[in-house]
């Protein structure tokens, strides 16, 4: 069994995939943000970092991709916490839009994912936390990573419009989209359980 969670920055995403692993006993699969060389440099000058952040990301998540089928081959659960499709169809694509990534570099970062792609499997669920743009930014804050503290409402805006648009055509597999806005899974239990019956049911017909 495989869940990815997707989601803008800050969605909560992070905090949900180590609760679910912790509940269901799976192994959890983070995003490289830590030790990513590019993540402070993009945020300071994106039109100059924007390709060698993305080229970086998808790698990073190629990688991870073939660890969990690996994972799944040997009869263990994963939770994914973002998914390439989201480098590719939300991040790429907002940042050629915005004309912070140039044709050439946005063309030649497509042939790669279209490469990698075919050899991608889906999830079994994607669980889409949907937020608006107050408890992003709150939560943003709330975590206060140094290099996030001047991300533009706009930018995130334009996520997650990418977001809505990608989700209402997402056709790969199961689909789960939780509005998190008035739920807080970090300090009411009841608010997790109410996101795990609604996992088991999607998956499972439970409840
Ligand atoms: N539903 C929620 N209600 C309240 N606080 C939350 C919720 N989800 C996440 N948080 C808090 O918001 C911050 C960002 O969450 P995080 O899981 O890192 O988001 P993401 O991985 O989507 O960027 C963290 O400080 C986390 O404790
Ligand atoms: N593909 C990406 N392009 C640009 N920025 C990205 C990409 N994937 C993740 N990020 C950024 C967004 C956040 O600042 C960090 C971590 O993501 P989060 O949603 O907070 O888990 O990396």
């Amino acid at each position: 069994m495989h869940i990815a969670i997707v989601g803008n920055i800050g969605a909560g995403k992070t905090t949900l995939a180590n609760k679910l692993a912790h509940h269901f006993n799976w192994e959890v699969f983070l995003e490289d943000v830590d030790h990513n060389p590019y993540l402070k440099d993009f945020y300071d000058d994106m039109p100059r970092w924007a390709f060698h952040l993305q080229v970086y990301f998808l790698n990073s998540r190629f990688r991870q991709v073939q660890r969990i089928k690996e994972l799944q081959r040997a009869g263990k659960g994963v939770i994914q916490d973002r998914t390439i499709y989201e480098d590719a169809h939300i991040f790429a694509a907002n940042l050629h839009e915005s004309r912070l990534m140039t044709e050439r570099d946005y063309q030649n970062y497509c042939n790669l994912f279209e490469s990698m792609i075919s050899m991608v499997d889906a999830p079994d669920l994607l669980l889409y936390l949907k937020a608006d743009l107050p408890k992003l930014i709150q939560q943003i804050e709330k975590r206060n990573r140094d290099y996030e503290n001047n991300i533009k409402i706009e930018y995130l805006k334009n996520l997650n419009e990418h977001y809505e648009k990608w989700i209402s055509g997402y056709k790969n597999g199961k689909l789960l989209v939780i509005d998190v806005n008035n739920l807080d899974y970090v300090h009411n239990p009841e608010d997790l359980g109410i996101v795990i019956e609604r996992i088991n049911s999607t998956l499972f017909g439970l409840f």
